[in-house]
């Protein structure tokens, strides 16, 4: 909620090279500090031409100063939750595993595969003394992600350059910052995957134990290391297509999220989906687990 009292019910992230939206119209920046720390950056609120209002907040900071291992992710999720999110748009720069999709490729995935190490904390509940176990067999928001599909595919029509748009792709997320070894690359194809990034975990399981719906637009940017006849990726490569990638972010982000804004139902897709993950609690829970759980899940963790 803004202080003016309108609701605040998207989130966009933005990825490698999309650090704003400024085809939006800005209104206020808000930098809450959670139980987790603060967020990556302050989060930029800005208007639709509607007049509703989302919030933006570039993962890694908007001068790109944290690396994938070191996102303060549970503050950026708890963070979008305190203003009232419901759902979030993430954006991404992603590798291709497969020949078809070509630098400058959208994406929508739908399946994840964790390559992290377990050195990100992934889990709100972490620390505290509170269990609990959230679905993530989707870990997309299904709804959400159907819904995407036409509303992407027609912006990047109206947008006229010509974007493809591939759907049902599984994501890898590895743990970098050094990018994968040809084996792996070439390991990860024969597993399944389609695409490779260092970000979308444990940011969406965190999303998940939030409530919060959430979808991935991933944009290609480079073929990874697993073509036999091609230089494995360098960042330079990378560089090289952000700029076009995250002008046709902004151009779809606007298109989209006037349509999605209106979509109360879906918003709510996620709502309701923790309710029977926590485990029972026992009589010692803290007032602080209260507190901190209480700050991404108020419905479950209110004080006595
Ligand atoms: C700049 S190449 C590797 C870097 O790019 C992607 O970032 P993001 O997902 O935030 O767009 C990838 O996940 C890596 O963090
Ligand atoms: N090849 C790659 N591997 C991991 N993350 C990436 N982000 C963009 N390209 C990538």
């Amino acid at each position: 909620m803004s202080s003016s009292g309108q609701p605040i019910l998207i989130g966009v992230i933005g990825g490698s090279g999309l650090y704003h939206l400024d085809n939006l119209t800005f209104v206020k920046e808000a930098n809450p500090e959670t139980p987790w720390g603060f967020p990556s950056s302050p989060i930029t609120i800005a208007s639709l031409p509607s007049g509703a209002l989302v919030a933006f907040l570039a993962r890694h900071g908007k001068h790109h100063n944290h690396a994938p291992s070191a996102v303060p992710v549970r503050a950026n999720i708890a963070a979008l939750k305190s203003l009232g999110v419901q759902t979030i748009v993430a954006f991404s720069a992603v590798g291709s595993l497969r020949e078809e999709i070509a630098p400058g490729h959208f994406v929508l995935p739908s399946q994840i595969i964790d390559r992290t190490k377990g050195i990100r904390p992934a889990s709100f509940f972490e620390g505290t003394k509170v269990v609990a176990h959230a679905s993530f067999g989707d870990p997309f928001t299904p709804k959400l992600v159907s819904w995407l599909e036409a509303r992407v595919s027609k912006a990047l029509v109206d947008e006229g350059k010509g974007v493809p748009l591939h759907t049902g792709k599984t994501i890898i997320c590895m743990e970098g910052p050094q990018f994968s070894t040809r084996a792996e690359s070439i390991m990860y194809r024969a597993w399944g995957a389609d695409l490779i990034n260092m970000s979308v975990l444990p940011e969406s399981k965190l999303a998940r134990e939030a409530e919060i719906g959430y979808a991935l637009i991933a944009t290609s940017t480079d073929y990874d290391a697993w073509r036999p006849h091609s230089e494995a990726v360098t960042a330079a490569e990378v560089f090289k297509t952000l700029k076009q990638n995250a002008d046709t972010s902004r151009f779809v982000a606007a298109a989209v999220l006037e349509d999605l804004v209106k979509e109360t139902d879906l918003l709510q897709a996620e709502m309701g989906s923790m309710q029977y993950s926590i485990m029972p609690r026992s009589g010692e829970m803290s007032a602080k687990d209260v507190a901190t759980l209480g700050y991404v899940l108020p419905g479950y963790f209110k004080p006595l």
